[in-house]
């Protein structure tokens, strides 16, 4: 099996590592988290330390890294990770729980994670980076941007549109033809019937706007911390 270091040892860590796990593709020789201290043991894998370690795993001959760390509304975590294992020379593989159903024509940049019980239909196209969390659906046409996070038990009906760096909260339901566009925040359980614009935090039944999204606002704390 390929040799594979995973960066961030969280919640979603260890949805990350289980689904790695399913797919017996790859040896996890470790977990990089400099938040953790060394020889913190994640779903069994030990925490070597920080990613400065890096460089050192590529000469020892490690050449795959995973960006496992989540994203509640600031993808800019993932985006870091994402440059330094490229700065390195990593492969960066999708891992895709192997409860996922995938359409045979589905398209797909790097980096993205498919948790279980994803659905994508066909002509669906992913960029780099997302997170497709438990039980979401994606219907046929649909297209998202990189370092996007479909959050768990949402549905995108066919052929919406979502932009970069977009995050839709759980339980979410966006019916056909909508766009949402890059950098906006949708909020848990809402119903998108038009189109959002950029920057822009939504959330309801119907989803209205209702103000502007920043990213660096932390919105792990609203609602509690996930
Ligand atoms: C595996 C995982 O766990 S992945 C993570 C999944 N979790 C998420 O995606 C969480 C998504 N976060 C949300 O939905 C949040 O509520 C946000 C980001 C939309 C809003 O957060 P904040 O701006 O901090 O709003 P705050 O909690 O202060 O609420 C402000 C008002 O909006 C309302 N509101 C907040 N979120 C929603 C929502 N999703 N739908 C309807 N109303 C909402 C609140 O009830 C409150 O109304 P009030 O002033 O009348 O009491």
């Amino acid at each position: 099996m390929k040799k594979l270091v995973v960066i961030g040892g969280g919640g979603h860590g260890e949805s990350v590592i289980d689904s790695i796990r399913s797919a017996k593709e790859f040896d996890i020789i470790g977990i990089l988290d400099a938040g953790k201290s060394v020889g913190t043991i994640v779903s069994g894998i030990r925490v070597l330390g920080g990613d400065v370690l890096l460089p050192e795993l590529f000469k020892q001959g490690i050449h795959y890294g995973v960006i496992a760390v989540g994203s509640m509304g600031n993808p800019q975590p993932r985006i870091q990770i994402y440059e330094t294992l490229k700065g390195v020379g990593f492969v960066i593989p999708n891992i895709i729980d192997k409860s996922a159903v995938l359409s045979h024509d589905v398209q797909m940049g790097e980096g993205n994670f498919i948790g279980k019980g994803v659905i994508l239909g066909a002509g669906v196209i992913l960029g780099t980076g997302c997170i497709l969390n438990t039980g979401s659906i994606i219907e046929h046409g649909t297209i998202i941007g990189d370092f996007t996070h479909v959050a768990p038990g949402s549905v995108l009906c066919g052929n919406v549109r979502v932009g970069e760096h977009v995050h839709i909260g759980p339980g979410s339901t966006v019916i056909q033809n909508v766009t949402i566009k890059s950098n906006s925040l949708i909020g848990a359980g809402s119903l998108v019937l038009r189109d959002i614009s950029s920057n822009k935090l939504a959330y309801g039944s119907p989803a209205r706007e209702v103000g502007i999204y920043e990213q660096s606002h932390d919105y792990s704390r609203s609602r509690g911390k996930s």
